[in-house]
Parts: C-alpha cells; structure tokens; sequence
C-alpha cells in the first residue's frame, strides 16, 4: 500500500509564469498540468492540484517536467534540462532532471574532492540552465576546510562554494538563501557524499534513506530508483538524484565555455581564431600559462573537457544517422518481404 500524496497547489509544486504563459486559461482546467515527481521503470509519477497518477514511461520525460494530463504527451517547454551521455550499453543521451533552478554540486572536504569533477559538473549545470553552487560536506571531518573552499572558489567567479556539516541543524540555514517558494533544487555529486541527508536537512524529516541506494521495484528487481522531486516544507521542491560516478557531458560547449571563461578570454587575444593553443604563433593562452597567469593543469583539464564533449556529440550524432539508415533498411526490407 501506498500512502496518498499530499494535498499540493501548483505553485508549492513548482508552476511558474513560464509555463503557464505556454498554455490558454481553458487547458488549466482541461488538461490539467501535473510535475513529474518519479521516473521508475514501469512509469512515471506525476502530481497536480488535486491529482496523483503513473504514467507510461517515457524516455523523453524526465523527473521535473510539467505535463498536461490528457495532453499530446510532451512536456512543456523547459526552464532548464540536465543531461548526460549515459554510461553503459545505449550509450545515448540521457535526461537527468528538468526545470531546476538552482543544482548543489555537492562534493567532501576528503578524497572525494577533485577539480576536474567539479568543473565536469558545473559545466552540466550551465549548460542546463541552472545557477550552481558548490556544496563542501564533511567539513566538521576535516582540518583543511578552508583550503577546500579556496580550490572550488577558483573554478569560477560565478559560482557561490559553501562548506558545511550536513548532519547539523546549520545545513539547512546555509541552503536556504537558494530555496524560496516555488523554487526547484537538485543535489549532483557522487555517491555518498551526502546528498541524501542534505535533502533531509531540507525537508526536516527522514525524507530520503541516506547510504542505502537500492530498492526493489515494482518486479522484484534491483533499481536505483531515486530520482524522484520531493516538496518540502517552506514550499521548494527538491531533486535527488543517484550518485553519478560517470558522468559523461554531451553538447555541452557553452557550459564549458562558461567555466573556463578565462581560458576563452584570453583565447580572444590569440593571433588565430581557431587557435588550439598548442604551437600556433602569438598564443596568448600560453603566453599566459609563461607568465603564471594561467595554471597549465587547468589548461589541460579544459582541454580534455572539450575534447571529451565533441568526441561525444560527434559519436551520438553519427549513431543517429547510423540508426536512421539502419531503420531505413529494415524498412524497406520489410516491404519487399510484404511484395
Ligand atoms: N560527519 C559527517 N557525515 C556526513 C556528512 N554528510 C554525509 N555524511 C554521512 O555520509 C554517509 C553518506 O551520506 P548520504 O547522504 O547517504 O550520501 P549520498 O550522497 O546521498 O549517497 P548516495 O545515496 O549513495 O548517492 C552517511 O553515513 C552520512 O551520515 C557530513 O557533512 N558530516
Ligand atoms: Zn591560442
């Protein structure tokens, strides 16, 4: 037995002037607009004023859209969308979560720490839309806080870097200022570094089981299946993800562009447009790095990062095509057979 949904307005939901400009007076009452709050493998819960129901999955949905129940289906445009090239077998792009505006990219003040990760992540964030934050937990484990803070607050001046504990009552002081009404948050980071108990900190309550991650579905099977929004108390909605150990970036040239805006700055006053900073004469990317201006390793992780990412949107964009013509043929195979 599940226990009903709480009663929830669309506003404490998450419904914004934004999508409610993307549809007339008449649909609201119509075709009522439900949030995606769960994606499982046999369907995909959704919730409005009033109204609870599961869904057909649907690989084109993720958790955070907006629906309209009795719709065509599709999800309404999106203030922002997290994706990724997914791990493992299809290797396709994979949606993460859509239309949050704020993602805490959370990592420990331990072994977990890693630069190249941070800025893996936060280019995701950007390039998705949302305004991220470092989050550092463990802080009250560690004697070298503040040189952790130091290392995420060089990434980026437009990223804000909070260190904290997040069993202590403090955490959820220290989030807020990011959480108001009808605001939807998510927690990125690898597995347990503390998302699940920064989401109960949140929601004041044991919201989401912290260290255990594998539940069994509706057969009896083995699923990650959190990837589900909660509402919480104060009226914000939170995201909660599965620890990403891979996480792949796809299509994701702005988003690095705008964690390595110095790197792009300085390449304005490279003597050749496309200069890959390598050997090219009047490089001022590497003039930089002789001067000490520009940390070389930094250099080396955009470079991968960029790498990495066209490898990726030139590979996903070549299987399509592949499938495509694939399709094509069975097709046409298909109608010789019928002849
Ligand atoms: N002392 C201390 N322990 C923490 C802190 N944050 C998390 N922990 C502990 O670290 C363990 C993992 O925390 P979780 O919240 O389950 O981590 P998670 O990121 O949700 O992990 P996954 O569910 O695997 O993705 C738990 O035992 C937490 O109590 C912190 O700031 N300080
Ligand atoms: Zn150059």
């Amino acid at each position: 037995m599940t226990t009903p949904p709480p009663a929830l307005t669309l506003a404490q939901l998450g419904w914004h002037p934004f999508f409610a400009a993307q549809i007339d007076a008449d649909a609201l009452t119509e075709t009522p607009p439900v949030r995606v709050m769960r994606v499982h493998r046999s369907g995909l819960d959704v919730q409005g004023e009033g109204r609870a129901e599961t869904l057909p999955p649907d690989a084109e949905v993720t958790v955070g859209d907006w629906l309209l129940l009795g719709g065509d289906g599709r999800p309404l445009e999106r203030r922002s969308l997290i994706r990724r090239r997914a791990p493992g077998r299809d290797r396709e792009v994979q949606l993460v979560a859509a239309n949050v505006d704020t993602v805490f990219v959370t990592t420990s003040c331990n072994a977990d720490f890693n630069v190249a990760r941070l800025e893996r992540y936060l280019a995701l964030a950007f390039e998705a839309g949302c305004d991220p934050v470092i989050v550092l937990t463990k802080a009250d484990l560690s004697d070298e806080v503040d040189d952790y803070v130091a290392r995420a607050a060089a990434l980026s001046p437009l990223v804000p870097v909070l260190a904290v504990n997040a069993k202590a009552a403090a955490a959820r002081e220290a989030l807020m200022p990011w959480c108001g009404p009808g605001r939807t948050v998510a927690f990125l980071g690898t597995s347990g570094v503390g998302k699940s108990t920064l989401l109960n900190a949140l929601a004041g309550v044991e919201t989401a089981a912290t260290g255990a991650i594998r539940e069994d579905d509706a057969r009896g099977r083995h699923t990650t299946t959190r990837r589900e929004l909660h509402v919480v108390p104060g009226g914000f909605c939170v995201i909660d993800t599965p620890g990403m150990r891979e996480l792949q970036l796809t299509d994701a040239a702005g988003g690095i562009g705008e964690v390595f805006a110095d790197i792009a700055e300085l390449a304005g006053g490279c003597r050749f447009s496309d200069c890959a900073h390598l050997s090219e004469p009047g490089c001022a990317v590497r003039a930089a790095v002789a001067a000490g201006d520009l940390d070389p390793d930094r250099l080396e992780r955009w470079r991968k990062l960029a790498a990495e990412d066209a490898h990726n949107t030139a590979d996903i964009a070549e299987r399509r095509r592949r499938d495509k013509a694939f399709g094509k043929k069975v097709r046409a195979a298909t109608r010789a057979k019928r002849r």
